[in-house]
């Protein structure tokens, strides 16, 4: 597995509207890694992905990703992207979808993606007619077109039962090792203990980025949301 950074970020702000939003954080996503970022709503998670995929204006201090620039066009294809509502369409079906996305990135390949997500057996089936966890991903193949080194999914998990959760949290990890970088961000906190890596944002601030195992050692707790309650309560004690 590879330790060499995917992302560095160096005392970033970033400024939404009149109010800061993100007050100089300093933070480094290694390769081959699931890193977790979590935190409650509003904390600047998407804020930070933004800015790690270079649609963001930043105030001051800088992003670097893959070695280069952020928003330097080289990127593009370097990096896969999923939102919160993955944008694929529900009238063309699983296949059709991924050969769409992989003409307009002038990708060959569309067929490996689905592998590597097990849709391969429902290429032909309409994604409108796809259960919850499937259409997850399809979003997820159509960001690894391209072989990205770097994936960045905001809140992939929302809304999925416990066993699709489950089920994806695997395919990261499989993803992971393959050598790509994972940023996957979340506002539940036990999905800390999927991750090989966490960083938790809270107020436009870092309160954490350890190991989830160094993290449940460090507060004394045995779960992420105990570990980060001690922590956040921490912060705040007189
Ligand atoms: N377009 C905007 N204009 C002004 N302020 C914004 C805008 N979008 C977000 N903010 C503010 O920036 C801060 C960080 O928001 P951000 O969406 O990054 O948080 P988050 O941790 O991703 O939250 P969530 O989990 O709810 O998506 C919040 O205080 C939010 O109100």
């Amino acid at each position: 597995m590879s330790t060499s950074p995917t992302v560095v970020v160096d005392s970033l702000v970033v400024h939404r509207g009149r109010r800061e939003v993100l007050h100089g954080l300093d933070l480094t996503f290694a390769a081959g890694t699931v890193t977790g970022l979590l935190g409650p709503s509003g904390g600047g998670k998407t804020t930070l992905l933004r800015a790690i995929l270079g649609v963001q204006i930043v105030t001051s201090g800088t992003v670097t990703v893959l070695g280069e620039p952020v928003g330097s066009a080289g990127l593009r294809r370097r990096i896969g992207y999923v939102t919160q509502a993955p944008s694929v369409y529900e009238d063309l079906t699983v296949e059709e979808n991924l050969r769409y996305f992989a003409r307009i990135l002038g990708v060959p390949d569309a067929a490996t993606p689905l592998e590597r997500v097990d849709l391969t057996p429902v290429r032909h089936q309409l994604v409108g007619q796809l259960s919850g966890g499937q259409r997850s991903r399809v979003g997820l193949a159509t960001a690894l077109l391209g072989s990205p080194e770097l994936l960045v999914l905001d809140e992939p998990t929302v809304g999925l039962d416990p066993v699709l959760r489950a089920s994806l949290w695997g395919l990261f990890a499989e993803l992971a090792s393959s050598g790509v970088g994972l940023i996957v961000s979340s506002h539940v906190m036990d999905e800390a203990t999927r991750c090989d890596e966490v960083v938790l944002l809270r107020e436009g601030a870092v309160v954490v980025q350890s190991s989830p195992t160094e993290l449940l050692a460090q507060t004394g707790t045995t779960t992420a949301e105990a570990a980060f309650l001690a922590l956040v309560g921490g912060a705040v004690a007189p």
